[in-house]
């Protein structure tokens, strides 16, 4: 039996564009504006190759703005990473496949196979990781992007979402053009309004999905009052039913590198995606969502996710148009796949082999390739096995230069036949597909001026209609015109109709009636179902309980308005749920604070253990005095960065990925940060250093002990801003540790103990350090109105200007007091009355001084090198207040200025 043809050309272009959503929605929403053509178009680029002439190229994707409700289209996207990243076998083989290219494009040029479009003819670009890719995600629809693993199918995915980490210039170089309701979009309103939900779960580890999802209902749908309030508890419960994680809505997320046991790893993914969707985005690009899955909760989640978004609501006052879905998938099962709508499929080395309804992919490799999936294969195993047969266009060269043949054989003719008559194309096989590239096809194919695999032709006659109707019933011919020959009987065309939908059967009558050649035309059924306003989904697919999920969820928008991606709430809301996350945080991580104490209180009674309580006899009564409080510095300045390093190490991604959903703004989490963060510090010092005042025995008085623990409290407060500082400027704790060593390192040795005499060159560092006015204000507030008891002649040796008395007297002066000292000392005199006036201000001739030692004053046994020379305590403390709230703001500074430029 002849084989039907299905005819492939202009007309059937004409065909997909009348049928084609994207085109009608394209005039009726939004107005289409003329821009120059691509800018950054990769060299052997031929853009008549692809679809209609673009009206919107654009290659800054910078620039564009953000439009609720249009198709997400992009063109020709092709995506080099920078030279730097490859290393030199990548380079090795780049330089080879390019030559290989260079001459296949010359040798080729006669074949009518069209040469890469994306090939790297620049010389500075490194590996490419996709090459032209074509394709659209329509309003309603769901698009499947599939390729096996390292094609570039999370590449796609980011590019398509502006994800700052590829788009940014450092990170690769992009060209094509990106177009929301075709036209350009503004993309920092566009990630607003957009989830992008990545691979790995960026989640708190001491929330439950309950509280996770409680959080960002709390930001994301806006409203007031117990109406409000109870609006979003439904949506939360619908949330956690239709992503089935209504068992462990109370179970804490955990960290399994923590050895904190919480959900499962395919849990902890659906409260990813769940999170991302909950404040219904307009659109939502989702990084294979049913990783980690089995097949029934896949398909359950996957159904939910559809119909939250690509639903219209019209329940909501804001009546929302329905969104768009795209989702990258792996090995779909047959349940999975018959909820997609559209397919985007990549060959290994970011090729696309195919971009159009799912259901017309069966027929466009059987039809058009001749490539059959056995018996009893799913088609999206078959598809995989398909492009994992091709192998990466860098790795072997036999395929490609096999396929440029075969496929040119396919391309150059513009009809291609089916095998309708058995119901399967012709026995099709990996060594087959191996043959073919199906890259150089589908551009082939689209060469030919189709928009995309949406419809197709076919060229029948009657006795053909039964193999047809075969494929029809296989849901391979789910768009299709069926032009049945002239002499064809009617009742055979009619049987083709039988049972399909009501369109289909009509436009055949009318062909009929009309006295021509009856033309069966069907769509879609999800084309069908858009048409009628609602919304196609598989019975199999959607289990009850997802669909009352769902409708729950809708229901919930009446009272509280979903913002999209991004925050509703008002500032003081967000401070208050972030501060209430904050301390949860707190509260369930027991090991950070429990670290962060153990820390100081090791500190303490170390220091406790060394000295215990200080002696006022003999010369250790100065010396240890002032180690011991120069060690309580060190412990300060080490123990409150620690703390802040390893938070952010939490906080640094989570904050990133919050921010960049628009989850919440800077400010209002840098304020519940520190409100939070920097009171627990506080209380932390506070307690150890009360402890340590008591276990060393300092100067006894409610002033001296108060001043005390002012100034230790401001120095770890401004330690922990430095540890704020290094863990937001630095990229993680492998260089923010290093860092801190070092940054300690200088700062204490400057600070007035180790280093005696400073060079000029390294003055600076002591005197803008607060580390500095830390010691000098804990040393002034022990020695000064100490009475210290000190050995004749060991004075003598200690005794230097210090503290206030290094302003005081110059160098002279200082001299004169040493030797009048020392005299005084040397003649060993019994009777402190017979010291001289100069001295009355140093020597305290105190009842219970002994033969040979002499009563000073403690502050003139400080040695010079305090290198504070003004100010009382008091005034130390002040200015250690400014250094604690300068800080506080640098990290705000610092913070913002990274959001800027980094995260958003
Ligand atoms: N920064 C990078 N440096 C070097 N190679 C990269 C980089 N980013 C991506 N690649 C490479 O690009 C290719 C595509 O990566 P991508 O993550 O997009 O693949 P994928 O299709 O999502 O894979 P999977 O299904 O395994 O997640 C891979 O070969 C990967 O190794």
């Amino acid at each position: 039996m002849p084989a039907p043809q299905l005819t492939q050309g202009q007309q059937l272009a004409d065909d997909c564009r009348q049928h084609n959503p994207a085109t009608r929605q394209e005039s009726r929403q939004c107005e289409i504006v003329s821009l120059p053509q691509l800018p950054l178009q990769p060299a052997g680029h031929s853009p008549a190759r692809h679809h209609a002439p673009h009206r919107h190229d654009k290659c800054d994707l910078h620039q564009e703005s953000f439009c609720e409700g249009g198709a997400l289209e992009f063109r020709d996207i092709s995506y080099w990473l920078p030279p730097s990243r490859a290393s030199w076998r990548e380079r090795l083989s780049q330089a080879r496949s390019i030559a290989q290219h260079s001459s296949s494009d010359s040798s080729s040029s006669g074949s009518g196979i069209a040469p890469d479009a994306g090939q790297p003819r620049h010389k500075r670009r490194g590996k490419q990781l996709l090459v032209a890719i074509s394709g659209a995600a329509q309003p309603g629809r769901l698009l499947a992007v599939m390729g096996p693993s390292g094609a570039g199918k999370t590449t796609l995915l980011s590019i398509l979402a502006g994800d700052r980490d590829v788009l940014s210039p450092s990170a690769g170089s992009l060209a094509g053009s990106v177009l929301l309701g075709g036209r350009q979009r503004q993309l920092a309103a566009f990630r607003r309004g957009t989830a992008h939900v990545k691979q790995d779960d960026v989640l708190l580890p001491t929330t439950t999905p309950r509280e996770a999802l409680a959080f960002t209902a709390a930001l994301r749908l806006a409203g007031r009052g117990p109406a409000a309030r109870a609006a979003r508890a439904a949506a939360v419960q619908g949330m956690l039913a239709g992503m089935a994680l209504t068992h462990c809505a109370d179970t804490l997320v955990g960290e399994a590198h923590d050895g904190v046991k919480g959900l499962s790893g395919g849990e902890r993914r659906r409260l990813a995606v769940a999170v991302a969707l909950l404040g219904r985005p307009g659109m939502a690009l989702l990084d294979e969502p049913s990783s980690g899955q089995d097949s029934s909760t896949a398909v359950q989640m996957l159904s939910y996710m559809k119909q939250l978004i690509t639903a219209p609501d019209s329940s909501s006052s804001s009546r929302r148009p329905p969104g768009v879905l795209v989702i990258t998938l792996h090995q779909p099962g047959m349940e999975l796949t018959a909820l997609l709508d559209d397919l985007l499929l990549l060959a290994p080395g970011g090729r696309c082999v195919y971009a159009g309804r799912w259901g017309v992919a069966l027929p466009y490799f059987e039809g058009r390739l001749g490539l059959a999936p056995p018996p009893h294969t799913g088609l999206a195993e078959w598809l995989l096995s398909l492009l994992t047969a091709q192998g990466h266009p860098d790795s072997s060269s036999s395929s490609s230069s096999s396929s440029s043949s075969s496929s040119g054989s396919s391309s150059g003719s513009s009809h291609w036949s089916l095998d309708v008559g058995s119901g399967h194309a012709s026995a099709g096989s990996h060594q087959q597909a191996a043959a073919v590239d199906l890259h150089a096809a589908w551009q082939a194919f689209m060469a030919q001026g189709s928009s995309a695999a949406g419809e197709v032709d076919v060229h029948c006659d009657a006795r053909q209609l039964a193999g047809a109707k075969a494929l029809h019933k296989q849901g391979s011919l789910t768009v299709i015109s069926v032009v049945v020959d002239s002499d064809s009987e009617e009742g055979d065309a009619l049987a083709l109709s039988e049972g399909e939908p009501a369109q289909m059967q009509e436009s055949s009558e009318e062909q009929l009636a009309g006295g021509a050649a009856p033309v069966l035309r069907a769509h879609s059924q999800a084309h069908d179902d858009r048409q009628g306003g609602s919304h196609r989904s598989s019975p199999t697919a959607s289990p009850p309980a997802t669909a009352d999920a769902a409708r729950q969820w809708q229901q919930c928008s009446a009272a509280a308005v979903p913002a999209g991606s991004g925050s509703g709430a008002c500032f003081w809301v967000q401070v208050r749920v972030l501060a209430l996350r904050s301390l949860r945080w707190w509260w369930r991580n027991p090991a950070m604070i429990l670290s962060e104490a153990a820390q100081y209180f090791f500190g303490v009674l170390f220091l406790g253990s060394c000295y215990p309580r200080l002696p006022a006899h003999g010369q250790a009564a100065a010396m240890d005095r002032l180690a011991a409080l120069f060690m309580w510095v060190t412990v300060l300045l080490v123990t409150a960065p620690s703390r802040a390093l390893l938070s952010w190490d939490t906080e640094r991604r989570l904050l990133r990925h919050e921010l960049a959903g628009g989850a919440y703004g800077l400010t209002p989490f840098l304020v519940s940060k520190l409100a939070i963060g920097l009171p627990l510090e506080a209380a932390l010092v506070a307690a150890a250093g009360s402890l340590l005042y008591v276990l060393l025995g300092l100067q006894a008085g409610a002033a001296q002990f108060g001043s005390f623990l002012a100034l230790s409290v401001l120095c770890a407060l401004c330690a922990s801003n430095c540890g704020n500082l290094l863990g937001l400027v630095l990229p993680g704790l492998n260089a923010a540790l290093p860092a801190l060593c070092v940054g300690a390192t200088l700062l204490l040795a400057f600070a007035g103990f180790i280093v005696q005499a400073v060079p000029v060159w390294w003055a600076w560092m002591g005197d803008a350090s607060f580390v500095t006015y830390t010691y000098a204000g804990l040393v002034r507030n022990e020695f000064e109105g100490l009475a210290l008891t000190l050995p004749a002649g060991a004075a003598t040796t200690t005794l230097m200007a210090g503290g206030a008395a290094a302003a005081a007297v110059d160098a002279h002066t200082r001299d004169a007091l040493q030797t009048a000292l020392a005299g005084l000392l040397g003649t060993n005199s019994s009777s402190s009355s017979s010291s001289s006036s100069s001295l009355a201000g140093l020597l305290n001739a105190s009842a219970g001084w002994q033969q040979g030692e002499v009563v000073v004053d403690g502050l003139a046994v400080v040695p010079g090198t305090i290198r504070v020379a003004f100010g009382s305590v008091t005034q130390l403390v002040a200015l250690l207040l400014g250094f604690a709230l300068g800080s506080s703001c640098l990290v705000v500074a610092c913070t913002a200025l990274l959001v800027r430029w980094k995260y958003r």
